[in-house]
């Protein structure tokens, strides 16, 4: 009978520690917040090869967050429930109970530091390297520059519109940068004798359909290719 019991409180006992930790995770805004932030690291832990030692001591941290915002909660509520007027020993209890969380909380940022801040240096410098070796990436960092220059041009010189008319020609930048491009990635004269005569067709439609005079082609044209020169250059440089 006895065991009975102790059994009965036992699993009561866990019940109520459960929705304790369900009550803090439903009401709490906080503890949704480090809840996401524990979740968020953990997830990020899988990439990183951290050690049994560097894994305890992150889920460590994490539960000393996760503790210290229950004991604050818990020490909230029962001055609410003593009293609901200003007392400056509630005041105190409240503010020492919130400075617990934020020690700990600012611990689980000095070992996320720690534990992570080399990985992910490494990690963003291949990234970098990766981009600036990739062709395809080079190619859109190099049409973004062409656009930007043109509409910035365009309003330098205020003719036009950013997509119509004025100097330089838009197109014609676009077309020969993207001739300029492929002569870059690809070393077969045909491939890039084509692309550019298409540049030149390009830029012959624009003058044809009165939408821009022959120097404007002929400077869309030129810096359509400087800028792509540039980009290349620097891209293949890194
Ligand atoms: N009864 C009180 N008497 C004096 N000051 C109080 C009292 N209740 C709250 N305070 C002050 O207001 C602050 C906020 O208290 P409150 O109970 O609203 O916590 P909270 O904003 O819900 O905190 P948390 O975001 O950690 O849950 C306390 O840190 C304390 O400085």
């Amino acid at each position: 009978m006895k065991t009975g019991k102790t059994r009965q409180g036992l699993v009561k006992a866990f019940n109520a520690a459960i929705e304790g930790i369900l009550y803090t995770f439903k009401f709490e805004r906080n503890m949704k917040i480090h809840y996401f932030v524990a979740v968020l690291v953990f997830l990020g832990s899988l990439f990183f090869d951290l050690s049994k030692v560097e894994m305890l001591i992150l889920i460590f941290s994490i539960s000393l967050v996760v503790i210290s915002e229950m004991f604050n909660t818990a020490i909230e509520k029962t001055i609410d429930m003593i009293t609901d007027e200003y007392h400056v020993l509630a005041k105190i209890a409240k503010d020492v109970a919130a400075g617990g969380v934020l020690i700990a909380a600012l611990n689980s940022v000095i070992v996320g530091y720690i534990l992570f801040y080399d990985e992910l240096t490494d990690l963003s410098t291949s990234l970098l390297y990766t981009i600036r070796r990739s062709e395809p990436h080079i190619t859109l960092i190099c049409i973004v520059l062409v656009l930007i220059a043109v509409v910035v041009v365009k309003t330098m010189t205020s003719t036009g519109t950013p997509l119509k008319g004025g100097m330089p020609s838009g197109h014609a930048a676009l077309a020969f940068a993207m001739a300029t491009a492929i002569t870059f990635m690809t070393e077969r004269v045909v491939a890039y004798t084509l692309a550019y005569l298409m540049a030149v067709l390009v830029a012959q439609s624009r003058i044809e359909g009165k939408i821009h005079t022959f120097w404007e082609t002929v400077a869309g044209a030129l810096l359509g290719v400087l800028v792509a020169m540039l980009v290349f250059q620097i891209g293949n440089f890194y």
